[in-house]
């Protein structure tokens, strides 16, 4: 692979027209800005483009109901957050909700981590006031630090560099987790009967017992279980500082062709996927597989228009449409844009974030979400795309392998009164293991019923 000091990708990135950049941080010093950048473009890729193609052939599966994708992890990674412990966590609860889904589906599931690059998040203020003081927002740890102060609000060129470290730290790990032994069939199976074995979950332990008979009848028939003992996994985030992502994209050498080496597959937000911006034109010149956050104030005719500028050649597997409509809205709204963009002929594939539609604040005044919710939009995603003879992809959850307090309810019955015990994202409440795990198994009891 080249470098961005390549003339060839240089000539691409320049053709780039200044297009308005939405969400992006106020650097102050563009001295330091112009170092990072330069920094940033003289380091190794974090991903293969030939990475990216296999990710690319299984979201093309996933569109077709051949694979599920399982997306998910924190709303944002921080520095501090990028230990061995948790990174573990995360990755042994999106393995162990995996195993649930692969039985539920019938199909492999494709999995995907919000990892390894998700530290930059996008405001709905540029700024925050607490009593009486207003500083710049927190724009994730890829921009400035959570602290309530001026210096640690004051957005640093060099984090997006702490950032391209962190995010190889972490990808390096979870590439020995799941090629290392510690994705082996036989340990996730057992972590998850450990899961059912606990009061609360009892409900679950029928498909349990059912995968459990599967895995001895696999291993009656001979199955190979060593050969199990590792998985693909895939890191993803938003591609929401292009001035992080612009660096790290690179010419593959085999084709000639540009990858963002930031992540396998990149996905542009809610509030930076308009037509005009700077967002969907980057995504527009590179070739790993992409998503786009579609909320119920979609138009349809902009999907189309997107589609069209992001996956001209239709490739299967190229666009993703991630769906965050809120179980309120996910029945009501979420037809029409299926039919349309099935009716254009378009290849997407469709997957369910039921996290981003249903936040609010609680009495006690904390940003969370009701584990309710998060499952009534992921059944209302399955019935729709049922009703429509389309396919439904999968999911993509923000969560986090702890046993964090941040979203109400589940089988555990978190209440309102117990979000101040670990209340511990710096953004969005996440689904705490427990719960993640209790999503997948409801997840894979609606896919059985498919
Ligand atoms: O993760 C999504 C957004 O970054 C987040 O919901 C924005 O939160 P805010 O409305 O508190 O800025
Ligand atoms: C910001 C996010 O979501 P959305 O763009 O859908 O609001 C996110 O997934 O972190």
């Amino acid at each position: 692979m080249s470098l961005t000091t390549d003339p060839e990708l240089r000539t691409s990135l320049e053709a780039t027209p200044d297009l308005p950049a939405a969400q992006q941080p106020l650097w102050p010093d563009a001295a330091a800005l112009d170092a990072a950048v330069t920094e940033l473009a003289t380091y190794p890729p974090l991903v293969f483009a030939g990475e990216c193609d296999v990710l690319r052939d299984r979201m093309a599966a996933a569109s077709r109901g051949d694979a599920f994708v399982l997306q998910g992890g924190d709303c944002a990674e921080t520095f501090a957050g990028a230990t061995a412990d948790n990174i573990k966590n995360r990755i042994k609860t999106i393995l162990q909700m995996a195993a649930v889904l692969t039985y539920g589906a019938s199909v492999p599931v494709v999995k995907v981590g919000r990892m390894a690059g998700q530290f930059a998040k996008p405001r709905s203020s540029h700024t925050e006031t607490r009593e009486g003081v207003t500083l710049p927002a927190y724009r994730g740890d890829m921009v400035n630090d959570f602290e309530f102060t001026e210096a640690a609000r004051n957005p640093d060129p060099q984090r997006l560099v702490k950032a391209y470290h962190a995010s190889s730290a972490t990808l390096n790990l979870v590439r020995a987790f799941t090629t290392g032994g510690f994705a082996d069939l036989r340990h996730v199976h057992d972590w998850n009967r450990g899961f059912v074995a606990n009061s609360a979950n009892q409900r679950y332990e029928k498909i349990a017992r059912d995968i459990d008979k599967a895995m001895k009848f696999m291993a009656a028939c001979g199955a190979d279980f060593e050969a199990m003992k590792g998985t693909e996994f895939f890191a993803a985030h938003e591609a929401l500082l292009l001035d992080y992502e612009r660096p790290l994209t690179r010419v593959d050498s085999r084709t000639g062709d540009l990858y963002d080496t930031s992540a396998h597959f990149v996905w542009i937000g809610e509030r930076t996927r308009d037509l005009g911006g700077a967002h969907l034109d980057f995504v527009s010149r590179i070739h790993n597989p992409i998503g786009v956050k579609v909320s119920a104030k979609a138009q349809v005719d902009d999907l189309l228009r997107m589609i069209d500028l992001v996956d001209p050649e239709r490739t299967p597997g190229r666009l993703t449409f991630i769906t965050r409509m809120g179980a309120g809205q996910v029945r009501e709204s979420l037809p029409s844009i299926v039919e349309k963009v099935t009716a254009s002929g378009a290849a997407v594939t469709w997957i369910c974030d039921p996290m981003h539609g249903n936040t609010f604040e609680s009495a006690s005044g904390y940003k969370t979400r009701d584990f309710e919710d998060v499952v009534d939009e992921v059944r209302g995603f399955f019935e729709v795309h049922q009703a429509l003879g389309t396919v439904p992809g999968g999911i993509h959850v923000e969560l986090t392998g702890n046993d964090v307090t941040e979203c109400i309810g589940g089988a555990e019955k978190i209440l309102d009164a117990d979000l101040n015990k670990r209340y511990e994202t710096v953004c969005d409440p996440r689904l705490n293991h427990q719960q993640s795990l209790e999503l997948a198994f409801l997840v894979a009891e609606m896919l059985s019923r498919d």
